[in-house]
């Protein structure tokens, strides 16, 4: 007799559990029939309902104590089983993305939890899909800082493999090359470039400019008033009047210049500056706002279209930014010793320096690029960016860059410059928040706001992040030169686990040409 009965309470708490494992959409539309608890009439403890066990409460009950206005929200939701709240949020009476305003600080993982089994079934009313088991993670996660900050409707995060390329010596100091990417031979050739480069005692570095963009367009009643418009930009007059007003939005972003330029009756204004140790998007949007309010009370025809009217130009690639630089401009260069390139890459000075001017210089002119002098900058930046908590979409133009090499010391030896216009990156702000983020900052000695020269964090990363791209550019430019770039691909990065048995080949017909 009692076995029956435990063998009933199993099966109540097992159907509870597969219920929770394979939820459906709109449960209250599904619900399947409470297994019977009673069968014999004995008196033994009841077994738990189906209603007990996975919804303890009806809709309406979960309803009323959601909408009790003598509780916060957090309270009541803190009254409610996961199951419960999935019911509230299934019946369009919580928004899924607010979960966590409406949990409060202490549930976070708990919101996300939730959010999962909601928002993570598809097709909508499948039964079979959901997040429990899934291979994306979301347990042990600080999402403390992601809220408010850096990612909205949140179900987990993805891992990415984080590598360490180098050691590199940049002006005198060595640093490791954090590197997250998921192409297998990025960080070995990245490593093997700065052998190269510190066999010939490092790479030195040059900032030229530090400035980052935001170019709104602004619509006036004619031509003729936004040429006025201009004039008035472009005096001092007017130039001070919008640098007070932008420097007041922030103890960082001082103005540095101001460029117009009109397309019939529309203003385009491009405000350059620099932003300390952050990247600096919002803050000088923020300014740019202020000041055009300024401009405003002199010219009260005027109408702003668009905070960004791309004369900055952000995330899209813009010869502007090429010829004018955004972000941090850097110049890094080195002398590779003539042995070193024999011995570590594999080639010669001579073939390398061919190699650039036909592939990086001429190939990429006849292709008709803007910035894209160079093998393949945005690999390294790219993943820098991601293991430093950068926003990956600026790559566009944070990648520009030419290449350029020469032979030296009667063409024994190579020289090599990266030329780099628009490295934007930040030590504090955006996704340099995040607990992993900051450990890579931490390890390169950057992390967050620098204590005596503001900006000068955000610019050492720019200058890593340069000197990183030459070890990568000459690396696989020698690999190219020396016909191994396949070689090396098949070893580091074709996976021998996840790719399929070869499968019988077709059998091959005439060749016709
Ligand atoms: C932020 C909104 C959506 C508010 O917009 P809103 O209209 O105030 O929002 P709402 O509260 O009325 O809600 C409307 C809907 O938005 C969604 N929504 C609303 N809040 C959330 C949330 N927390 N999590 C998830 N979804 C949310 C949700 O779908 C909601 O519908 P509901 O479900 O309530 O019926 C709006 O102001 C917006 O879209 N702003 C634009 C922001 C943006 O796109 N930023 C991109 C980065 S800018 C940049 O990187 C590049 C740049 C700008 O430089 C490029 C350039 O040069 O142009
Ligand atoms: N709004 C937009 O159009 C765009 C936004 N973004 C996003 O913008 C975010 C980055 O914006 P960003 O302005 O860099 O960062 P934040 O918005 O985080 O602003 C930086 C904050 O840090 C403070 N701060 C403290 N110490 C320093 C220091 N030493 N140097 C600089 N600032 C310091 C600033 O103070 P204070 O308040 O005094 O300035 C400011 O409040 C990213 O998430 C990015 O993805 C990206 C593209 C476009």
């Amino acid at each position: 007799m009692s076995s029956l009965l435990q063998s009933q309470a199993f099966s109540a708490q097992a159907l509870a559990l597969k219920l929770k494992q394979t939820r459906l959409v709109n449960p209250a539309d599904s619900l399947p029939t409470p297994p019977s608890c009673s069968s014999s009439g004995t008196t033994s403890p009841p077994v738990q309902t189906y209603e007990e066990s996975y919804f303890l409460r009806s809709y309406e009950e979960c309803l009323a104590i959601y909408e009790d206005a003598s509780r916060s929200k957090a309270e009541a939701l803190g009254m409610l089983s996961d199951e419960e709240v999935i019911l509230l949020v299934d019946r369009g009476k919580v928004a899924p993305y607010a979960l966590e305003k409406l949990f409060g600080m202490d549930e976070l993982e708990r919101a996300v939890r939730i959010r999962r089994a909601v928002v993570c079934q598809y097709p909508r009313g499948s039964n079979t899909k959901t997040l429990e088991g899934s291979n994306i993670p979301y347990e042990d996660y600080d999402y403390a800082q992601v809220l408010g900050a850096c990612c909205e409707n949140v179900i987990g995060y993805v891992p990415v493999p984080l590598g360490i390329a180098g050691p590199l010596k940049i002006d005198g100091n060595m640093y490791p090359i954090p590197m997250a990417t998921a192409e297998g031979t990025l960080v070995a050739s990245t490593s093997r470039g700065c052998k190269a480069l510190n066999a010939g005692g490092g790479v030195s570095t040059v900032l030229t400019n530090d400035a980052m963009t935001r170019g709104p367009a602004i619509d006036f009643p004619s031509a003729v008033m936004a040429g006025r418009a201009k004039v008035w930009v472009d005096s001092e007059e007017g130039h001070t009047a919008l640098r007070q007003a932008f420097e007041s939005t922030s103890r960082f972003a001082k103005l540095k210049s101001l460029k117009t330029a009109i397309a019939g009756r529309t203003l385009y204004v491009r405000f350059a500056t620099s932003t300390g140790d952050a990247m600096g998007m919002n803050m000088i949007s923020k300014g740019t706002e202020k000041a055009l309010d300024a401009m405003k009370e002199f010219f009260p025809a005027m109408v702003v279209l668009a905070l960004s009217g791309n004369y900055c130009t952000d995330k899209k690639p813009a010869a502007i930014n090429w010829i004018e630089g955004r972000g941090k401009s850097i110049v890094a260069e080195a002398v590779v010793p003539g042995k070193v390139v024999t011995t570590v890459l594999k080639t010669t000075v001579e073939a390398l320096c061919n190699l650039n001017i036909k592939k990086n210089l001429i190939g990429s002119a006849m292709a008709g690029s803007i910035g894209g002098f160079n093998a393949h900058a945005s690999n390294i930046l790219t993943a820098i960016f991601l293991a430093t908590g950068q926003d990956p979409a600026q790559n566009v133009e944070s990648s520009m860059c030419m290449t350029l090499m020469e032979p030296v010391n009667d063409g024994e030896d190579l020289l090599m410059t990266v030329t780099m216009p628009c490295i934007e990156v930040g030590t504090v702000g955006g996704g340099t928040v995040l607990g992993p983020q900051q450990g890579v900052l931490e390890m390169l000695g950057i992390k967050g706001a620098h204590s005596k020269q503001p900006g000068s964090n955000a610019q050492t990363l720019a200058r890593i992040i340069a000197s990183a791209v030459m070890a990568g550019e000459l690396s696989l430019l020698s690999a190219l030169a020396a016909g191994h770039l396949i070689r090396a691909h098949m070893a580091h990065n074709r996976s021998q686990v996840n790719t399929p048995a070869a499968s019988v080949p077709v059998t091959p017909g005439p060749r016709t040409f």
